[in-house]
């Protein structure tokens, strides 16, 4: 689904992007590289006492150290041992906490870099695409990276270091024994490339499947009460097996492939232990080699090789660091096609509102707004009203910014709103959209969210303006009682009315309300409008409803039909001219009347 940009080696890129980590980086492969020496010492030790046991007072430790008793020589070589094996065990914990520092530190740094660059991407971006999708990249592929980076590369850099120390080790020896002993090398290296190349389309679909399990996952927690009432379970679990499914038989192909890679690791390996022992064994008995070497030389070749086994499992790591890394990339490459401008408004903003010739559609569909002309003072609140579908809420969303509008301008206080830095913009506006959203957090938390250092008091009467304080009041802890994740604890109703404090606590220049109190009972909304009215006596509102007694005090009601508008003025005005406006008055008060006698 995603688009790979750049051609480039996404670790390379990571390593280009993440500079401050270069030096923790050089210093764990140090540390990597003093661990692994001190590992090679103590098989040399053994080949060194072998050789004390056999060759005596000739020994290479004898002449070295100029000690003359076998048991001295033994002595010597135990104290070393031991001073080595600190070194390799204190290199071997600095060396991990090093690595796993490194990963931890690049996770959250991509992790953050990740979600903020996500945050910022426009509203049309994030409805393009499930959110579990995202999820999936900002949460599972950035621990897939920490985990090449905490377990792939250090095994890595060992491997390679295993193989240039023993290496070292066997050119000092037998250049005979070098040449057979590293011939599994190349094979391994080709057969690495090869099996590379065929497993990265593999796992870039498992990234892939991964990223619709997630999407499916997260939709259907969503929507829990509608699979409830719907009685759609059964139907649910098995479209979730069948990505599931999808996911596994990926999984299965990936790693079927990547294991594909040990029986020709092992027999290479296999081939090079041989050589090693045959021909090692006969220049013994010819007379060519010494025992102790020998022997040194069998352990190193072990030493050599097992590790080499592993190379498929690094490789699995590694190939799925990539594909996930390539997907974090792909993330963060996203242009932000609604970039903030730079122009800052004067303090306090005034709030007149003018849209000029605007059209505006979604995506690649049809324009939804056409060529529409609005005004709206400083000051005086104005209403949207229409059909359903009619471009109300996408009316709004331009005003906020949340998309540009195809062609024309919307100017806020006559500046282009495209030229405005968000403070300037957003800074001076509050919404409350259709579906209210609440965080997990108290009563409090909520109402204060657009304005963190509001006072206990603000909030108080912020919540006193949006009728908020009776049921607030009533809830065992008041205004420090939970709200669970999206508000579940409270009616749709409680839910409108919190969104309102949160909007009015901001003290806005522009008040901006999507059916912001479509789900309260007639008596609280009454209860709201007169707050309203005071509360943005001072303030631009632009208000959409579909209950017109809510708008009809408005100082000017714009009629919108089908992306265009039909007819405005004030609620007197549009009546008179009977109208689209005064047919559904005519229809929702004849609808009151039958409502009351029950209310
Ligand atoms: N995110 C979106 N992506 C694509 N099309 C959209 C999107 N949101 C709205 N639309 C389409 O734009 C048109 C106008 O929708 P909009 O939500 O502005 O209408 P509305 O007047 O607010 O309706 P309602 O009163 O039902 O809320 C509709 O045809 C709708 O299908």
């Amino acid at each position: 689904m995603n688009v790979i940009p750049a051609a480039e080696q996404p670790l390379r890129s990571l390593w280009k992007r993440h500079r401050v980590y270069r030096r923790r980086f050089i210093l764990a492969v140090t540390m990597s590289t003093i661990n692994k020496v001190a590992d090679v010492v103590p098989e040399l030790l053994i080949g060194a006492a072998v050789d004390v046991v056999v060759r005596g007072d000739a020994s290479f430790v004898g002449e070295i150290l100029g000690v003359e008793s076998r048991y001295s020589q033994l002595g010597w070589l135990a104290a070393i041992n031991v001073v080595v094996w600190i070194i390799e065990s204190a290199s071997q914990y600095v060396a991990d906490v090093l690595w796993r520092g490194l990963a931890q530190g690049v996770e959250h740094d991509l992790r953050v870099e990740a979600y903020d660059h996500a945050q910022h991407l426009d509203m049309s971006w994030h409805e393009s695409r499930p959110s579990g999708s995202t999820l999936a990249t900002l949460n599972d592929d950035v621990n897939q990276l920490e985990r090449f980076l905490d377990i792939g590369a250090p095994a890595i850099i060992q491997t390679f270091l295993n193989v240039v120390l023993v290496g070292a080790v066997f050119a000092l020896s037998s250049w005979t024994l070098l040449l057979f002993a590293f011939t599994p090398i190349p094979v391994i290296v080709v057969g690495s490339l090869v099996f590379q190349r065929r497993l990265e389309p593999l796992y870039d679909r498992v990234r892939e499947a991964v990223s619709d399990l997630s999407s499916a996952l997260s939709a259907n927690l969503a929507g829990i009460a509608t699979i409830k009432a719907f009685t759609a379970e059964d139907r649910e679990r098995d479209r979730i097996a069948a990505v599931s499914t999808a996911y596994r038989t990926a999984n299965t192909d990936a790693i079927r492939s990547s294991a594909a890679f040990v029986p020709l690791v092992r027999m290479a390996i296999l081939a090079g232990f041989t050589c090693t022992l045959l021909l090692g064994g006969w220049a013994v008995l010819r007379g060519d080699l010494e025992v102790g070497l020998y022997s040194v030389l069998v352990f190193m070749t072990q030493r050599l090789l097992w590790p080499l086994t592993d190379v498929a499992t690094v490789l699995d790591l590694y190939q799925r660091g990539r594909a996930s890394t390539q997907r974090i990339l792909t993330l963060l490459a996203v242009p932000i096609t609604v970039p903030a401008g730079t122009t800052v408004l004067a303090k306090p903003v005034q709030g007149r509102i003018e849209l000029r010739g605007v059209r505006a559609g979604y995506a690649d569909g049809p324009d939804v707004i056409h060529d529409l002309d609005l005004v709206v003072p400083a000051g005086e609140t104005h209403a949207i009203v229409g059909t359903t579908g009619a471009g109300k809420s996408t009316l709004l969303r331009l005003v906020l910014r949340f998309d540009d509008p195809r062609a024309g301008t919307i100017e806020l206080d006559g500046t282009d709103i495209r030229d405005l830095d968000w403070d300037s913009l957003r800074g001076s506006m509050a919404y409350v959209a259709q579906d209210v959203y609440m965080f997990a957090g108290t009563i409090a938390d909520n109402i204060a969210y657009g304005r963190p250092d509001a006072t206990r008091a603000e909030i108080e009467a912020a919540a006193e303006a949006a009728a908020a304080r009776d049921f607030i009041d009533a809830t065992a802890d008041g205004f420090d009682s939970w709200v669970g994740e999206r508000g579940v604890t409270l009616s749709g109703g409680q839910r409108q009315r919190l969104a309102l404090a949160r909007a009015l606590l901001r003290e806005p220049s522009v008040l901006v309300l999507d059916e912001a109190t479509s789900a309260v009972d007639n008596e609280t909304e009454a209860a709201i409008q007169r707050s309203l009215r005071v509360a943005t006596a001072g303030c631009t509102a632009l208000v959409v409803a579909h209950r017109l007694s809510t708008v009809r005090h408005a100082h000017r009601i714009w009629v919108l039909d089908a992306g265009r508008v039909a007819e405005s003025g004030t609620h007197d005005d549009l009546i008179a001219a009977d109208g689209a406006y005064a047919a559904l008055w005519r229809v929702q008060t004849g609808e009151l009347a039958l409502d009351e006698p029950s209310a």
